[in-house]
This record gives structure tokens, C-alpha cells and sequence, in this order.
């Protein structure tokens, strides 16, 4: 599937022990046919009153706390498969609560930021973290500088630019920033440009999955880091790669995020191996 251009597998692991292993990750991402960004593993529920756990496995094998995009999937495939709209998850970082809306859009509340350094983590204290010294480039001319920074239940961090975010080698700056020592679980990076108080452009290199189309929590921890430094309000339409996601941080202290997924193709999985069939190809 994919959460605009996000790609992801929705992996179906309920009614049988075992987990997705990183080593099938890692073997499923370097087959050019199944290059993706992450797997959500749809484990049954642990907690009642849900209807799974998911996982979130990035692509280099590496666990992850949320994603928006795979959650948005989620909710899609078991939408077609249930033949009903809302739904409740447990992840590692908490309940989430995904609807498909009768637009077709998908809408997941992704739950509340967190802003203490300790939170994010970041490797030393920051009072505020809406800016912290970090910056990349000549020390009097630097590139990026100043992040504000926050946890969507993964760690995250936004560079706001002036100009076209499409002027930043984020290829080049994204693996230093997301393994800088400031970040010790690393971090999603993104570079965002407000054009208005409810439109943000963003790029992001995600942690473990390096340059994607789209990355959900990356648009969430930008409107909230926009709303705190009151570059922005607390609702906007965040313009990625991939297309649009619109973004509201509630008065409840929730953010709620709306885009749209898309099945491209079915097909079975060796969870522990990563070994692959398409169903839709004759043997
Ligand atoms: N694609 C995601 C974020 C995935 C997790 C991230 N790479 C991490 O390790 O935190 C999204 O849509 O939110």
C-alpha cells in the first residue's frame, strides 16, 4: 500500500505467534520490487477494547514507535476487510484511533505531543525545546540551524527554511541529523517551509527509511512545532512530496491527521525469512 507514496506493507500476522523479523525487513527492502518505507504488522489485540496491535518496522529493520501513513493503511485494509469504518489500536507509544471517512480519506488520531527533551529524547537538557542548538554547515553561515523539536511517540525534529525546501540536499544532511549525538533513539528530519499560517511545504529523511514521499508524523510534529512558535495555527494542510495531508492539533491536545492510502498489490510473506509471492502472478 501506500499513504501518499509512503510505501508501506501491511502485513497480517493475526492468529499466529512470531513477529515480521529485521531480517526479512532488511531482505524484503533490498528486492527492487518491494523497496519500502515501513511494515505495519497487524498482530492480534493484546487489550480489550482494541482490534490489533500493530507494529511499525522500518525498512533498515529498526523498530518504530508511530507512523502516520501506515496507520492511514491500516485503517483501509480492515475497512475493506470488516466492512466498517473506526477502529482502535494499541501501539508501543499507545491507543490510536483510525476512521475512514465517507470522503474515502482516512483520518487517525495520532495522540499527543510531547515537548521535554527527556521525552524526545535528546542527549542533553534543553528548557525549551521549540529551538535547540543544533545546526549544520560553516559555524557563521550554517544551513540548517536551530530545530524545534518534538515527540509524535517518535522522536522528531523541524528545520524551518525561508526559501524552497527543495534547496536543501536533504539526501546529504539527513543521515548526519538523524545520527547526531543530540538525538540518542536518532530522529525523523525535516525541513519545513510556512507559506502561510495553515500551509506548510515539508520534506522529511526519515529515521530508518531514509528520503520518503510522505511521512505522517513528521506533518504532525511540524504543525505542532508551527503552532508553538506561532509560525503557524494549529490546523494546516501540509504539503509533501506525495501530495496533501491536513493536520489539526485539537483543543484536547490530540492531532488528528487526514490524507488518503491506497492498495497497489496483494501477495504472501515468510515473516521470518521475508520470502515473497504476488498473488496476482501465476506461478
Ligand atoms: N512514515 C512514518 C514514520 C515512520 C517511522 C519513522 N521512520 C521512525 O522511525 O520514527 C509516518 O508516516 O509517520
Amino acid at each position: 500500500m501506500n499513504g501518499l507514496g509512503n510505501q508501506i506493507i501491511v502485513v497480517d500476522m493475526r492468529g499466529r505467534t512470531g513477529r515480521v523479523t529485521s531480517a526479512a525487513a532488511i531482505a524484503i527492502n533490498a528486492a527492487p520490487g518491494t523497496k519500502f518505507d515501513q511494515i505495519m504488522a497487524i498482530h492480534d489485540p493484546k487489550m480489550a477494547g482494541t482490534v490489533a496491535y500493530i507494529e511499525i518496522i522500518n525498512s533498515d529493520g529498526t523498530l518504530a514507535q508511530a507512523c502516520g501513513n501506515g496507520m492511514r493503511c491500516v485503517v483501509q485494509a480492515l475497512t475493506v476487510e470488516q466492512g466498517r469504518q473506526s477502529f482502535t489500536f494499541e501501539t508501543v507509544a499507545g491507543i490510536l484511533f483510525g476512521q475512514e471517512r465517507d470522503d474515502g480519506l482516512i483520518t487517525v488520531d495520532m495522540g499527543m505531543p510531547k515537548f521535554p527533551w527527556y521525552d524526545i529524547p535528546l542527549a542533553e537538557e534543553f528548557a525549551d525545546t521549540r529551538k535547540i542548538e543544533l545546526q549544520i554547515g560553516p559555524i557563521d553561515a550554517p544551513l540548517l540551524h536551530s530545530p524545534s523539536v518534538a515527540s509524535m511517540g517518535n522522536p522528531q525534529a523541524t528545520f524551518w527554511v525561508h526559501d524552497d525546501v527543495w534547496n536543501y540536499a536533504l539526501d546529504r544532511f539527513g543521515p548526519m541529523l538523524e545520527n547526531h549525538p543530540i538525538f540518542p533513539e536518532r530522529a525523523n528530519i525535516s525541513i519545513a517551509q510556512v507559506v502561510a499560517p495553515d500551509k506548510i511545504i515539508l520534506r522529511t529523511w526519515e529515521r530508518g527509511a531514509g528520503l520518503t514521499e510522505a511521512c505522517g508524523t513528521a506533518a504532525c510534529a511540524a504543525v505542532v512545532n508551527g503552532a508553538r512558535t506561532r509560525r503557524t495555527g494549529r490546523a494546516a494542510t501540509v504539503t509533501v512530496p506525495g501530495g496533501d495531508l491536513y493536520i489539526e492539533w485539537r483543543d484536547d491536545d490530540h492531532v488528528v491527521l487526514t490524507g488518503a492510502a491506497e492498495r497497489e498489490w496483494t501477495g504472501t510473506l515468510d515473516p521470518v525469512s521475508g520470502i515473497w509471492a504476488r498473488n496476482d502472478v501465476a506461478a
